[in-house]
């Protein structure tokens, strides 16, 4: 846990050794306070250099730990020990040393960092504040705003800009223990007074008052309803305000208020859920760490509209040869410009060259015969994609992986047309593909572990969080959304409005509402789908009752909006009304409010006072109880993956966790109660009729969502 060696005859070199990250487990605190106690009573010693095992300094506190009891000795009294100590103790970094690994430097006399070094105190982002000290020592080393940044953003530094801070004393590019040994060996016999961080005179701010009040608009804007940043700023106004020992104090209370939150939780479960996402398992045997990927030097797109343009991008910007094909001259020409000025505005923004020599544009299929994978990314409809993926399979030579951009279509039908159907697997980006974070790697019946694999890697590459699902109409997200949406309209019908509806849903810390959610994405595609649906349009059979189709209910007010031509920011009008087409700022339109009232009268609906709770229970509870059976038909392995999916694809608020645990925070008890609830009141809405596996897991005693899986005995897993 740490090693202790004596180098130079007179350095302690104390090395953290718990892998993957020297997290700074119960059995770490206890061997550093042994290592430390042994160091200072040595009269050998005369100097110490703490670092970390294979090139990781340290990544903090274990965060697994969180959930139980304390154990071991206590963090902060371990590292006042180690700043009050008599011999010049040095920190080596290399890697990153985050969090408590951060707050292990502070306290440390000196610190020294690889270039390669990342710093930071991400505790913010874990539901938490940096709780032993850092609140109260890293405003006194590099002043008040950077440190008020720091400490409430979490963000990463590297070490050239946490030298320019003065958080470092030193960046090397040579070996950075041995570099720290030399240094400490040199700083033995000067004053350390002025090297202990918390003595330090935390540097006046003009204006300090108005700094926070500024801080704190930003963090409220940015996260409503989350508490931790907010509680970043009451710790670093005490370094401002409050000698060292009451600044301590302050930062230990606030602390208390914030660990055992059902915010911190969730976003600890977020920390876990995301790093799990990636460990992808099929029922044969073949998973993550067994299957090798395809090496991918080539790609091509086909399509350049805004996802092929955005696909481009997260490719090239990796360093992969595209060829992006378009199917008439002038779309090549508009999609290579808007793609070229992408690149770069995104090099520009990261401080890099464009890299545009890896881009081909091409008319010609016939291009595409050497390339190692190719991205369909045309236009959503059966059709055209199989007549696309028919092609491919004669033009490209027959090791090329095939995937879809399909945002719900059958992967497998896809496949079918191939000569290959196991090298075709679904990857579904998420728009603006070169911004969003998530992919969703849809294997299909017959899609190879190899073929998955190299999905899954190839989306990490591109620094996406990919996710693996399998294969049924519209996969995990879109499906959810569906109830999600359906929930949000009937809303309508019962006396809501949409800016009702949407403030409900941003109180609730989504980013954005569904109803200008759904203005932002286009209107028409739905409506689209509807009508192929035989849902609206001429197709709809005379003799269906109104406001229902299929048997269930429906509700035909998205139809009557897209009839109008209201097809949301794009034509600037939908849900809301812009200042122009493409316009962002949604102002509620009265014309929909006529339009709702007319279409209530028409049908005899009553209007009624609608509850925020009821809001958020309809459309949240329903999406969940949809997730349910999507764990049930074997679509996602795991509530994480769903959880994960919705964090990143669809804006679900982090400090809520995703639906699914959300709903186990709620109480499954609670809101499978709710959902019979709504269910009885409307009947034929199937989406409201809690699922089974929903139902088990009550009667089994409502288990914490992670160990949900262990209830799941999916009959037929897609994955
Ligand atoms: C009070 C609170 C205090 C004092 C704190 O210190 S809170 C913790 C603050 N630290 C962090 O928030 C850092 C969290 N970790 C990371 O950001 C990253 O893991 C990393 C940058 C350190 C490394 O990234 P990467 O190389 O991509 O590796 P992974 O993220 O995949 O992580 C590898 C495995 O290590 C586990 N891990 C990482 N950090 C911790 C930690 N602090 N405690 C416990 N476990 C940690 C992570 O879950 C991965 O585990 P497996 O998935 O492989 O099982």
């Amino acid at each position: 846990m740490a090693r202790y060696e004596l180098v130079k005859r007179s350095v302690a070199l104390i090395t953290l050794t718990n892998p993957p990250v020297n997290a700074l487990s119960s059995a770490v605190r206890h061997a550093m306070a042994k290592s430390m106690e042994r160091a200072l009573n040595d009269p050998k010693v005369t100097a110490v250099v703490i670092c970390g095992e294979n090139g990781r300094f340290c990544g903090g506190a274990d965060i697994r730990e969180f959930a139980g009891p304390l154990r071991g000795p206590p963090l902060v009294p371990l590292l006042d020990a180690i700043e009050a100590g008599q011999k010049p103790v040095v920190a080596a970094i290399e890697g990153v040393a985050l969090g408590g690994g951060f707050e292990l430097a502070l306290v440390c006399h000196y610190r020294i960092a690889h270039f390669k070094a990342r710093l930071g105190l991400p505790e913010v982002t874990l539901g938490l504040l940096p709780a032993a000290g850092g609140t109260q020592r890293l405003p006194r080393l590099i002043g008040i705003p950077a440190a008020l940044e720091m400490i409430t953003t979490g963000r990463h530094l590297s070490a050239q800009e946490a030298l320019k801070l003065g958080i470092l004393d030193q960046v090397t590019e040579q070996n950075t223990c041995e570099v720290a040994v030399e240094f400490a060996l040199r700083a033995v016999g000067k004053p350390l007074s002025s090297r202990r961080v918390s003595m330090l005179t935390t540097p006046c701010t003009p204006d300090l008052d108005a700094l926070l009040e500024a801080v704190t608009m930003q963090v409220k804007k940015k996260a409503r309803g989350v508490m931790a940043p907010l509680a970043c700023i009451q710790a670093v106004r005490a370094a401002a305000t409050m000698p060292y020992s009451k600044g301590i104090k302050r930062e230990s209370e606030l602390m208390a208020t914030l660990f055992n939150s059902g915010q911190a939780q969730a976003l600890q479960y977020c920390f876990f859920a995301q790093r799990t996402a990636g460990k992808w398992t099929l029922p044969n045997g073949a998973q993550w760490n067994n299957s090798k990927p395809r090496e991918i030097r080539s790609a091509a797109i086909i399509g350049l509209g805004t996802m092929g343009r955005g696909i481009v991008v997260s490719l090239a910007r990796v360093g992969i040869s595209v060829i992006a094909v378009e199917s008439e001259k002038k779309l090549l020409e508009t999609g290579k410009q808007m793609v070229i000025g992408m690149l770069e505005r995104d090099a520009k923004r990261r401080g890099v060259s464009a890299s545009l020599n890896l881009l081909k544009f091409t008319l010609s299929l016939q291009d595409l015969k050497d390339v190692d994978l190719v991205i369909e990314a045309v236009f959503e409809d059966m059709a055209l994609k199989k007549r696309v993926f028919q092609e491919l399979s004669k033009v490209c030579r027959p090791a090329t992986v095939l995937c879809t951009n399909t945002s719900g279509l059958d992967v497998d039908a896809l496949a079918g047309v191939t000569d290959r159907p196991h090298l075709v697997v679904g990857m579904h980006f998420f728009s603006p593909a070169h911004v969003m974070k998530l992919l969703e790697v849809v294997c299909g019946p017959r899609s190879s572990s190899e073929t998955i694999a190299t999905a899954m890697s190839l989306g990490k590459r591109m620094g996406k969080v990919s996710v693996a699902v399998g294969n049924c109409p519209g996969f995990v997200g879109n499906r959810m959304l569906k109830p999600y949406l359906d929930q949000a309209t009937f809303l309508l019908e019962e006396g809501a409005t949409p800016e009702q509806v949407d403030k409900a849903l941003e109180d609730f810390g989504f980013a954005m509402g569904v109803f200008r959610m759904s203005d932002l994405a286009g209107l028409d595609v739905g409506w689209r789908i509807r009508k192929e649906s035989g849902l609206t349009g001429p197709d709809v059979d005379p003799k269906n009752p109104p406001r229902r189709r299929q048997g269930r209910r429906y509700c035909p007010v998205p139809d009557m909006i897209c009839e109008q031509g209201r097809f949301g920011q794009k034509t600037g009008r939908g849900w809301y009304m812009y200042d122009k087409p493409g316009g962002t700022n949604a102002k509620p339109d009265p014309l929909i409010q006529n339009l709702l009232e007319m279409y209530r009268s028409r049908y005899g609906i009553q209007p009624r006072n609608i509850s925020d709770q009821e809001i958020i229970e309809r459309c949240l509870f329903a999406l969940a109880n949809e997730g349910f059976r999507i764990l049930e038909d074997g679509i996602a392995a795991r509530p994480e993956d769903i959880d994960v999916i919705y964090l990143f694809g669809y804006g679900f608020p982090r400090h809520r966790g995703g639906p699914m645990f959300y709903a186990s925070m709620v109480g499954l008890e609670r809101v499978l109660q709710r959902l019979e609830h709504y269910h009885q009141a409307n009947p034929d809405v199937p989406h409201l009729e809690p699922s089974p596996l929903f139902k088990k897991l009550v009667a089994c005693g409502s288990p914490p969502v992670q160990k949900w899986r262990e209830h799941i005995k999916t009959m037929h897993s897609h994955l």
